[in-house]
C-alpha cells in the first residue's frame, strides 16, 4: 500500500473555485480560468509515494510544487481530488484531527529554516517533541541523537547564532528526524545552500535514508538535485504532472518536448548507469574458438576486440584484432588471449565512472554481476553516444559532458 496516494488532486485559488473545477472538466485550460479570476495552481495530480522511497516533485517556479506539498501536509484543502495517507482519506479531516495527524505522521523541512534564536541548538532540534509534551530529559536525549545523525554531535548546547547557514539547515533536518515521523516532506530544503554544502547535504540525506528508510516527498526546482535524490521524479509544468518516472526513464524516454528540453542540459554521466546503456553480449566468444572464427566475428560486428568468456560466464580475457590477424596469417590454432586491460564494471557504475575506466582503452567494457558473471557489454562507441546529450546538432555539449566525466 502506498504511504501517500494522491488522486486527481486539484487546487484552484480565487472566488468560488468549484467553478474552475467544472471549467477544467469541460475542457477549459489554465488561461481560460485566469480570465475568470481563478488560478489553477495544481490540476489533476495523481501519484503515489511508496514506503521508504524518496519521491521528488520537480518543476520551475510557479509550476505548483509548493501548493502540492501544502495540500499533502494539510496546510491547504484541495479543491478537488483525494489524498490518502497510509490508506486513510485525509482530504477533508477536521482541523483537530489534521493537526494530530501532522504531528504524529509528518514532519517538514523548509528552505529557510527558522530556528528559535533564544533556544539552544539541542532545544531547537527537539522542538517537535516539546510540542508533543515529552519531558525535558527525554527530549534532550532525542535531540542529541538527531543532531549526531546529521553530523552535529556535541553542538546541542550552542546557540543558533553560532552556526553557519549549512549547519542551521542540518538542525532543520535534525528536528524533522527527532520528531520520529515516518513521512518527511522537504520543500526546497537545500535550495538556499551554496553548491558544495548542498551536495554534502544531499549525500547525507541519501546516507540517512539508507539507514532510516523514511518516506520522503522532496520538492526542488533543480533537475540535477532531483536526479541525484529521486528514486522516482514527478515533472510538473503549469500545475500538471507531465511525467513520473525514474531518472533514467525521464532522460531516455521524455514524455514530451518540454521534458526533453529540460533534460537536455543534465549531466547524463552522473545519472545513467552501466546497466542502462549496456548491450546484450553478442560479440563474445568461448576460450576454444579458433582465431579464424574469431576474426570473422570481429568483422561482422565491426569491433577491434572480443571478450572471451568461459562456460561459467566469467570473463577470461580479450582478443585483439591485430593479434588475431597475426594468428590467422601464421595459421596458429589457439586464441591469442590477453588478460590485462579488461575493464570489468558493475551495472550500478555511473557513466562518469565508466568513462574513466575506459579512457585508456579502445576495448568494450564488460559488465559483470556480483557473482562475476558477464551480463552485458558496453562497446566504446555506445559509451560515447550515451555520453552525448540528446540533441545531436550540438557537438560542443558532447565535449562538455565528456569533460564532466573526466573530472
Ligand atoms: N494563496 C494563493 N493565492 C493565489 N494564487 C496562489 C496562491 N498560492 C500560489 N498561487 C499561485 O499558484 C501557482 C503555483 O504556485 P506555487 O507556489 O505552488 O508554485 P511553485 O512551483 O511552488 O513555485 P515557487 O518555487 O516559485 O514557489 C502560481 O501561479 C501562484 O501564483
Amino acid at each position: 500500500m502506498p504511504v501517500i496516494e494522491a488522486t486527481g488532486l486539484t487546487k484552484i485559488f480565487g472566488r468560488r473555485p468549484q467553478r474552475g473545477v467544472r471549467m477544467l472538466a469541460e475542457g477549459s485550460d489554465r488561461d481560460d480560468l485566469r480570465r475568470e479570476g481563478l488560478t489553477a495552481a495544481v490540476i489533476d495530480a495523481t501519484f503515489n509515494v511508496q514506503a521508504g522511497e524518496i519521491f521528488v516533485v520537480m518543476g520551475l517556479s510557479g509550476s505548483g510544487k509548493s501548493t502540492l506539498i501544502r495540500m499533502v501536509n494539510g496546510l491547504l484543502e484541495p479543491t478537488d481530488g483525494t489524498l490518502r495517507m497510509d490508506g486513510e482519506d485525509v482530504t477533508h479531516l477536521s482541523p483537530a484531527r489534521l493537526r494530530e495527524m501532522r504531528r504524529n505522521k509528518v514532519s517538514m523541512v523548509f528552505q529557510h529554516f527558522a530556528l528559535l534564536p533564544h533556544r539552544t541548538v539541542g532545544e531547537n532540534a527537539a522542538y517537535a517533541l516539546q510540542l508533543r509534551g515529552m519531558n525535558k530529559a527525554d527530549r534532550q536525549k532525542a535531540g542529541e541523537e538527531a543532531l549526531a545523525l546529521v553530523g552535529l554531535k556535541g553542538w546541542g548546547g550552542h546557540m543558533p547564532s553560532e552556526l553557519s547557514g549549512g549547519m542551521r539547515q542540518r538542525v532543520g533536518l535534525a528536528r524533522a528526524l527527532a520528531a520520529g515521523t515516518d513521512i518527511m516532506l522537504m520543500d526546497e530544503a537545500f535550495s538556499a545552500l551554496d553548491p558544495l554544502i548542498r551536495k554534502e547535504m544531499q549525500d547525507q540525506l541519501l546516507e540517512l535514508q539508507s539507514e532510516l528508510g523514511k518516506t520522503i516527498l522532496f520538492i526542488t526546482h533543480d533537475l540535477n538535485e532531483a536526479m541525484r535524490l529521486g528514486e522516482r521524479i514527478a515533472m510538473m509544468r503549469d500545475g500538471r504532472i507531465v511525467q513520473v518516472g525514474s531518472a533514467e526513464e525521464i532522460l531516455n524516454e521524455p514524455a514530451n518536448d518540454y521534458v526533453s528540453q529540460f533534460v537536455a542540459d543534465v549531466d547524463r554521466t552522473r545519472v545513467l548507469t552501466a546497466g542502462t546503456v549496456m548491450e546484450r553480449p553478442v560479440a563474445v566468444i568461448g576460450p576454444n574458438t579458433g582465431p579464424k572464427a574469431a576474426h570473422r566475428l570481429m568483422r561482422e560486428h565491426q569491433t577491434h576486440a572480443l571478450l572471451v568468456v568461459g562456460k561459467d560466464r566469467r570473463v577470461r580475457g580479450m582478443v585483439w584484432e591485430e593479434d588475431i590477424a597475426d594468428a590467422v596469417r601464421e595459421g596458429t590454432e589457439t586464441l591469442p588471449l590477453r588478460s590485462e586491460g579488461v575493464a570489468q564494471v558493475s551495472p550500478e557504475d555511473s557513466l562518469a565512472d565508466l568513462f574513466q575506466r575506459s579512457a585508456a582503452s579502445r576495448a568494450p567494457l564488460a559488465v559483470v554481476n556480483e557473482a562475476g558473471a558477464l551480463v552485458g557489454i558496453i562497446p566504446r562507441v555506445t559509451l560515447l553516444s550515451a555520453l552525448a546529450p540528446p540533441s545531436p546538432d550540438e557537438p560542443g555539449a558532447l565535449l562538455k559532458t565528456m569533460a564532466g566525466g573526466i573530472r
